[in-house]
């Protein structure tokens, strides 16, 4: 069945190209960019996520006959219907034209710096936008919790189990992918395995101890059916019991020349259980069983269970991640800031002044260029202006305080956005949109990242700022756009 990417939209969109497309506006040259304005959970960074959907998105972006038909089936309220026939004639031949510049999935990003850039015909660029924030703010927000999640865990595998909780089918495959980039080593979502390549796990639920006669028999069972890994749930009736039925079937996997894999305890004190669980494994001589821990964990309750020293092989996290549980949205927004008329060179700025310093815009056709220290980890960010380029003085001014300035003369830097969508064709290829390499890359930005910026409470603000110039030239618009320069 096909997405139908292309509704899946805010009615106003497509009533404003209507508008657009009759007043010919449609044809004026935009520039938007996707950004959030705070960081999620209120942590130090973001990681980037959600751009394969977004290519998927652009991949299958048409109007069919059955789209048309149901948009000419919709009323006015003022009588009469809401599109003109000419208008959806139009829009089945309609194919976008955008191009679309992101991070690579997986990158590290912070508050206030583009995370995508959309350019092409204004119409264009706004029957993406819902569908477009929809993907990138959810697998960004999933992908940072994850990310945390996983640093929590200090290096031990994390299994994504949310399936069960997460927000409907469509959220439960996005945040399981999402998971995975933002470092879980697995996911129980055989659906998300198959459709973007990512490692499945599991272990068993109660529900097959209590349909055995008694605890032992089911453990037994169990092992003959899956000795290679074996993980054994001993929390169903008293997890000491369940850790000895457990030895019991370890030993009898051992003379048989298998190993038991592993335990899960998925209630009570966890740390109480997973040392007292070590405790009877290592004097039974299984040090080589591991110690899965699961039940509604989230980055709090890993570092608390780590620091009392629990001896943790590996976690299930379900619902608190899958679902985003402490904060839903990551409310990224996306801002008109350039224009140009058909058969111009030249953009013009474009901005929202709001009362509010953290709402006003940006001008500009924007990317990102990221600092580097010697030692590797990350100096600064610098949003400037393509056109425009960067001054001499390399220095960043923050978008909030115009004050706070950093002079980044003279380190080494890159440049965030790269080509992602070209005229409407996605350009980036198979290999860059696997998760996987996602996952690589944003373990080696975490690296890159100074621990005070990663600790969970109050975390050190990274300096993310405008070009000197950049800022220098949004003063002076927003002078002129309130009449006082
Ligand atoms: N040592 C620990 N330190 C911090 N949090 C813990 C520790 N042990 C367990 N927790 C957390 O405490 C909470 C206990 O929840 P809850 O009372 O629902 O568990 P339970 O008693 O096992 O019941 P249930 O069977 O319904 O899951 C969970 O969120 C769990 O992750
Ligand atoms: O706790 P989460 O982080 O969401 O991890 C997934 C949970 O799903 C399963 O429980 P189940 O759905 O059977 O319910 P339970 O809470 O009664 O264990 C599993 O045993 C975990 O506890
Ligand atoms: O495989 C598991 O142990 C599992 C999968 C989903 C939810 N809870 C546990």
């Amino acid at each position: 069945m096909r997405n139908e990417y292309e509704l899946l939209t805010d009615l106003y969109q497509l009533t404003m190209a209507q508008g657009y497309w009759e007043t010919g506006q449609g044809a004026t040259q935009a520039c938007f960019h996707a950004y959030f304005r705070d960081y999620p959970f209120r942590g130090g960074y973001a990681v980037a996520c959600g751009f394969d959907q977004l290519a998927e998105l652009i991949d299958d972006f048409a109007f069919t006959q059955d789209d048309a038909d149901y948009l000419a089936s919709l009323d006015a309220p003022g009588g009469g219907k809401l599109f003109r026939p000419e208008f959806l004639e139009y829009l089945r031949t309609f194919r976008l034209r955008v191009d679309i510049d992101a991070p690579a999935e997986g990158t590290i990003v912070f508050p206030h710096e583009p995370l995508v850039r959309v350019m092409g015909p204004i119409m264009d660029c706004q029957l993406i936008e819902t569908a477009l924030l929809n993907c990138v703010n959810f697998e960004t927000l999933i992908a940072t919790k994850a990310a945390r999640v996983c640093l929590a865990a200090h290096g031990a595998p994390v299994a994504e189990f949310g399936l069960r909780r997460a927000q409907g089918a469509g959220g439960g495959m996005w945040a399981s992918r999402a998971a995975v980039v933002g470092g879980c080593a697995s996911t129980s979502n055989v659906l998300a395995g198959k459709r973007y390549g990512l490692p499945v796990s599991g272990t068993h639920a109660h529900s097959w101890v209590m349909s055995f006669p008694d605890e032992l028999s089911a453990f037994r069972a169990y092992a003959q059916e899956f000795p290679h890994n074996c993980v054994l749930l001993v929390d169903t009736y008293n997890v000491e019991q369940g850790i000895e039925n457990a030895i019991t079937v370890g030993l009898e996997m051992r003379q048989r020349g298998q190993r038991l894999a592993g335990i899960r305890i998925d209630s009570g004190d966890l740390a109480w259980l997973a040392k007292m669980a070590r405790r009877m494994l290592d004097a039974a001589g299984l040090t080589d069983c591991g110690i899965v821990l699961s039940n509604d964990l989230d980055e709090y309750t890993i570092q608390s269970i780590l620091d009392e020293g629990a001896p943790v092989t590996s976690w299930g996290v379900g619902t608190k991640l899958a679902c985003a549980f402490d904060q839903p949205t990551l409310g990224g927004v996306y801002k008109l800031s350039a224009t140009r008329a058909p058969g111009q060179t030249e953009w013009t700025d474009r901005l929202k002044i709001s009362e509010s310093a953290a709402k006003l815009t940006v001008p500009g056709v924007l990317d990102v260029r990221r600092y580097y220290h010697d030692d590797g980890h990350i100096a600064g960010d610098m949003v400037f202006d393509m056109n425009a380029g960067v001054g001499e003085r390399e220095v960043i001014v923050d978008p909030l305080d115009s004050l706070r300035q950093k002079n980044l003369s003279g380190k080494r830097f890159e440049t965030l956005l790269s080509p992602l969508v070209r005229n409407g064709e996605v350009v980036l290829d198979q290999a860059h949109r696997s998760a996987m390499e996602a996952q690589r890359r944003c373990r080696e930005g975490l690296a890159s990242l100074d621990e005070s910026q990663k600790r969970m409470l109050n975390p050190h603000t990274y300096p993310v700022g405008l070009e000197y110039g950049l800022c220098e030239r949004r003063r002076a618009l927003v002078g002129k756009l309130r009449g006082i320069a």
